[in-house]
């Protein structure tokens, strides 16, 4: 494909990338390919857009050592070799559990390094509508809160040097499929894909169309358009939540003040304990845990009451409340 390749998607990402501000003019850019239809769409696009950009593009590959999967980086790496594009591989080094969470986190580690070795300002994923409306709808399930429904973002920053960017968070699979097959890219079947064995195909494959047909067409739509004004909720309850931890904070003691945090609302009240309990326990604590330490709030006449978190207790003494080792 030459330089002169434009249609209504390079158009689009294009438009995108600039409203958003996604990725900076002239930086060095890392591709995640996976080889499906996702991930080889966003680098053709973004190759195509290179000149306009003035990027330095390259893919990245994390091959997890699954027998389905024989054959998927030498596919990758001549897709690399006939677009004159750099090619990282990284491989497991024993075979990778077939469980979802535990393959993400290897593959995230291992591009990570590859882009912090080699000097990349930018990570991107071929993340889209149609996987922001799944991670909702997954999350929702397993009661996350805000957090958790707003998970899969634009932008997330790695470290100083290195963000993760999703850029085509606001295509569906179905133009991802749609540009593939226009431009006949050698999309790899993952068979994977089509397991059921894992909650998150299944909400691919069954709840979302079974959504799509009984409830409403544009359900994805809806869905990433809610993601994306509880992110911008979120971001202000972030900032308030930090602002009124400094009221209610006892630096001295390390310890929240009972009756300044009696002044405020029930959910920064969840908030700021939550990030007492994480500062404290050094682990992210449960919905019991933390509803268990706003009732101290509350304790009559603020003396001594405590409940038990693991293996410390979140005592009242003084009119604060402190985490001590049980
Ligand atoms: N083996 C891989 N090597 C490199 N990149 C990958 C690989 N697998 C997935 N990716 C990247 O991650 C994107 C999302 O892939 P997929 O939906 O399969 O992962 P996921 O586990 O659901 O990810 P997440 O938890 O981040 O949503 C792909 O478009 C691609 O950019």
């Amino acid at each position: 494909m030459g330089k002169s390749v434009w249609s209504l998607d390079h158009a689009r990402l294009h438009k995108l990338l600039k409203d958003k501000d996604l990725v900076a003019k002239s930086s060095r850019i890392l591709i995640a390919v996976s080889g499906g239809q996702d991930s080889l769409c966003l680098a053709r696009l973004c190759l195509d857009l290179q000149s306009k950009w003035s990027w330095k593009i390259a893919i990245a590959h994390f091959d997890h050592q699954w027998e389905c999967d024989r054959g998927l980086s030498s596919h990758i790496a001549k897709i690399c070799d006939d677009w004159g594009v750099n090619f990282y591989l990284s491989q497991a080094q024993e075979k990778i559990r077939e469980r979802e969470g535990e393959a993400r986190k290897y593959r995230y580690e291992a591009l990570i390094n590859i882009a912090t070795e080699y000097d990349f300002n930018y990570l991107l994923t071929g993340h889209t509508r149609s996987d922001r409306a799944e991670t909702f709808i997954y999350n929702l399930m397993r009661g996350a809160g805000i957090e958790g429904l707003t998970a899969l973002n634009w932008r997330r920053k790695i470290n100083e040097n290195l963000t993760l960017v999703r850029p085509l968070l606001d295509f569906t699979r179905q133009e991802t499929g749609q540009f593939c097959h226009k431009w006949q890219l050698p999309v790899w079947e993952d068979k994977y894909n089509q397991e059921r064995k894992f909650a998150r195909n299944r909400i691919r494959l069954d709840l979302i169309p079974y959504l799509q047909t009984e409830f409403n067409p544009q359900i994805e739509k809806h869905l990433t358009q809610t993601a994306e004004i509880l992110r911008a909720d979120l971001t202000y309850l972030k900032q308030e939540t930090t602002r009124l931890y400094e009221q209610v904070y006892n630096h001295e003691n390390n310890s929240l003040k009972c009756e300044e945090l009696r002044k405020i609302s029930l959910n920064f009240q969840r908030r700021i304990v939550k990030d007492f309990l994480v500062q404290n326990l050094q682990k992210m604590p449960n919905f019991e845990q933390i509803e268990a330490v706003v009732k101290l709030i509350e304790s009559p006449n603020l003396t001594a009451t405590s409940t038990l978190i693991k293996n410390k207790i979140a005592q009242v003494k003084n009119r604060e409340i402190l985490i001590k080792n049980n």
